[in-house]
This record gives structure tokens, C-alpha cells and sequence, in this order.
């Protein structure tokens, strides 16, 4: 009944690793480090350090550790960077994926969870979005995303496994309890970005692009605290092992806030005027994407229990002022 977590110590794999322990399972992390940190991998799991590309590592771990289910973070996730450097993205995210899909038929693991993303919907507009909308990403990270969720329904219709595909909106926000967060080095994400300028580890803040069709003309994001996306995994994987239909589901609160919304919200919560600047456009950034957030919440029986973004950026200042420390202590 061993879970392999991969992409483990890194952001969201480091918040649902702690769930999971917490809850009493057996996990074993697989991470190459090229983003994650090895002391953010909860002691109580096993953490080894390899490629989820590498199939012999991973039909090797599957067998020694009795395997069942697999959740799969292990991918690289900057948008911009995805248009830049396409074939990086389908590598790391298509082709490595397909690599530990096949480990997973071969070993005989049953339950199969992907972290796939809003950025499968592309242009989609201030109205909410459900599961079965068109899917037209418009970034390469989005099409590498897409590509293994096709992957995943046709393995499952040609062997006996169950998956779970989670498509995340915005995830920020920290571990309540201070344990984890997100200490991603030359983070681009928005939330993150504001933290560090607020504590002046920035300079300042750029808008990028403020003539969207949105309310104040910049983007338009649905941001969802990482704990309560932490516990939509240990339900998922919960669903599946009791038996539970393979599903696609949107992680996401359901509303909407605007780049303008947040940084103004960071610098209340933080009290610090940090500087904005207005800037262009970022390349591959649709205008606005907010959840449907109801088949969650049918399916799993999930309540969020952090659905504020105050409170979101409270918690990822807070790990922000925790990860000045530890640098000044070494
Ligand atoms: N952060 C978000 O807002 C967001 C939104 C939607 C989807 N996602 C998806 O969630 C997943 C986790 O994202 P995150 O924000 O925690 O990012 P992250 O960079 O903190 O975590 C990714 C982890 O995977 C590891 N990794 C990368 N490639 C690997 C490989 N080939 N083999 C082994 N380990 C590898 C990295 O070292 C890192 O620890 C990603 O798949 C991402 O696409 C994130
Ligand atoms: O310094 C910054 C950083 C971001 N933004 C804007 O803030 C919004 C959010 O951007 P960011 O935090 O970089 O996230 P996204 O580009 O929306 O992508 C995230 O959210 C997607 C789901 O919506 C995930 O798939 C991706 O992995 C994840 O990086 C966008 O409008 C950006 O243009 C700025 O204006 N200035």
C-alpha cells in the first residue's frame, strides 16, 4: 500500500507528502532536485534522489517498495519558460511521463494521480470554467500537460489502472504549521514574487500587462492555498483506492482576483509599499482563468478550509520571513 511521491520535495509534492504522513501512509519520494530541496521531504518518508525518466529506477522502486499508487508532481512549470525552451517542457513533462506510466502498467500499480494544470483551457474568459470546457492551451507548458492526461485515459481503457487528474489553478500559500513553503529559487510566481518584495528581497513588482479584458486590465488568476490542494490528493487518492471511478478535476476556489487585487492585498497584509511597476505583457499568459469548482467538492467530499486570500498570502509571507532565517543562520 506504499505511495511513490514524485516530484516530492518540491512545492505542492513537499505540502501533500506531510498530509499523507500525517495520515499514517508509507511514501517514498522520488526527486532529482532540480527545483526541490531535500530537507523539504518530511523525515518520515523515504526520499530518494533519481529521474522519473530513469525506468529502471522507477520499475526497480516500484517492485522493492510494493508500489500501489503513484502521485505524479515531477515536471517543470514556468509558462514564459515553456515558450522559450518547448522541447525542455516535452521532455520533462510529456516524455518522462510516458516513461513512469509505462513503470506503472509493468509494475502492476493500480491508482495513478497527475498534476496537471488550468493552463489545459487556454484563453477562457472571466467565466468560470468546468472540466469538460474545450481544451486549447496556448503555451507549450499547457500542450506537455494535455498530452499526458491523453496519455493517462488511454492506458486506463487498455489496462486495469485508475487515475486522477487534478487540474491546479494558482496554488500559493504555505503549510500552516510552518513546516514547508514554497523556496523555489528566482520564483516567477505572482504571490511569491510580492512576498519577497515585501520582506526586500525585490526591488519591486511588475505588472505584466494591464490592458486584458478584465475588470482593471490585468490577469485574472484563481488562487487556491496549497494545504487544501494537499488534502484534495489524500481524498483523490482515497476515491481510488476505495474503488472510484478515474475523474478529472478542477482544483480551485471558483472566483477570481485581478494582479492588481493581490499586490494591493500584499501590501495590506504585510504593511510594506513595496514598489509596482507597470510592465508588457508576459508571453503565453491568457487574460483570466478561474475554476468551476463544483465536481470537486461532489466527487471527494472536499472543503477547503483556507479559501481566503488574505489568509494565503499571510502564510506565504510567513514562510518568506522563515526562509530569510535560515539563510542568515546558514
Ligand atoms: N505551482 C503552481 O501554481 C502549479 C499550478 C498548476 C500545476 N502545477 C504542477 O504541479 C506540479 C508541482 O509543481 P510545484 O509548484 O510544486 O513545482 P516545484 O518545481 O516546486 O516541484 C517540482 C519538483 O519536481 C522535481 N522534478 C522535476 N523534474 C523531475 C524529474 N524529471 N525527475 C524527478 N524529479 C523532478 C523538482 O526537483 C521539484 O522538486 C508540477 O507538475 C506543476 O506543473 C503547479
Ligand atoms: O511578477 C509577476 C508575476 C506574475 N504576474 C501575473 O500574475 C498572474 C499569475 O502569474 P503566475 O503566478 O506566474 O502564474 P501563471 O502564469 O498563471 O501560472 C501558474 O498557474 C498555472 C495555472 O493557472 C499553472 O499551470 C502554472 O504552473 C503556474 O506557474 C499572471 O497574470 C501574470 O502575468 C505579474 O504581473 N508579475
Amino acid at each position: 500500500m506504499s505511495v511513490l511521491v514524485t516530484g516530492g520535495a518540491g512545492y505542492i509534492g513537499s505540502h501533500t507528502v506531510l498530509r499523507l504522513c500525517d495520515a499514517g501512509q508509507d511514501v517514498v519520494v522520488l526527486d532529482n532536485l532540480t527545483t526541490g530541496f531535500d530537507w523539504a521531504v518530511d523525515p518520515r518518508a523515504e526520499f530518494v534522489q533519481g529521474d522519473v525518466a530513469d525506468g529502471a529506477l522507477t520499475r526497480s522502486l516500484i517492485a522493492s517498495h510494493g508500489i500501489s499508487a503513484i502521485i505524479h508532481f515531477a515536471g517543470s512549470i514556468i509558462v514564459p519558460e515553456s515558450v522559450a525552451d518547448p522541447l525542455k517542457y516535452y521532455r520533462n513533462n510529456t516524455s518522462a511521463s510516458r516513461s513512469l506510466i509505462e513503470a506503472a502498467v509493468e509494475g502492476g500499480v493500480s491508482h495513478f494521480i497527475f498534476s496537471s494544470t488550468a493552463a489545459v483551457y487556454g484563453m477562457s474568459g472571466l467565466e468560470p470554467v468546468g472540466e469538460d470546457a474545450a481544451l486549447a492551451p496556448v503555451s507549450p507548458y499547457g500542450r506537455s500537460k494535455l498530452m499526458t492526461e491523453m496519455m493517462l485515459a488511454d492506458v486506463a481503457a487498455a489496462h486495469p489502472l485508475t487515475y486522477g487528474v487534478l487540474r491546479y489553478f494558482n496554488v500559493a500559500g504555505a503549510d500552516p504549521r510552518g513546516r514547508t513553503g514554497q523556496s523555489t529559487a528566482g520564483a516567477t510566481h505572482l504571490i511569491k514574487v510580492a512576498a519577497e518584495a515585501a520582506l526586500g528581497k525585490r526591488e519591486k513588482v511588475a505588472v505584466f500587462g494591464d490592458d486584458f479584458p478584465t475588470p482593471d486590465g490585468t490577469g485574472v488568476r484563481d488562487y487556491i492555498h496549497v494545504t487544501d490542494l494537499a488534502d484534495a490528493h489524500a481524498l483523490l487518492l482515497e476515491h481510488l483506492r476505495d474503488g472510484g471511478a478515474s475523474t478529472t478535476l478542477n482544483c480551485g476556489y471558483g472566483k477570481g482576483a485581478s494582479v492588481r487585487q493581490v499586490l494591493e492585498a500584499v501590501r495590506r497584509v504585510s504593511g510594506v509599499e513595496f514598489t509596482i511597476e507597470q510592465g508588457p505583457r508576459r508571453a503565453g499568459d491568457p487574460a483570466a482563468i478561474v475554476a468551476r469548482a463544483d465536481r470537486i467538492r461532489e466527487t471527494l467530499g472536499w472543503v477547503p478550509a483556507h479559501d481566503d486570500l488574505d489568509a494565503i498570502i499571510a502564510s506565504a509571507l510567513r514562510w518568506e520571513q522563515h526562509l530569510s532565517q535560515r539563510n542568515r543562520h546558514g
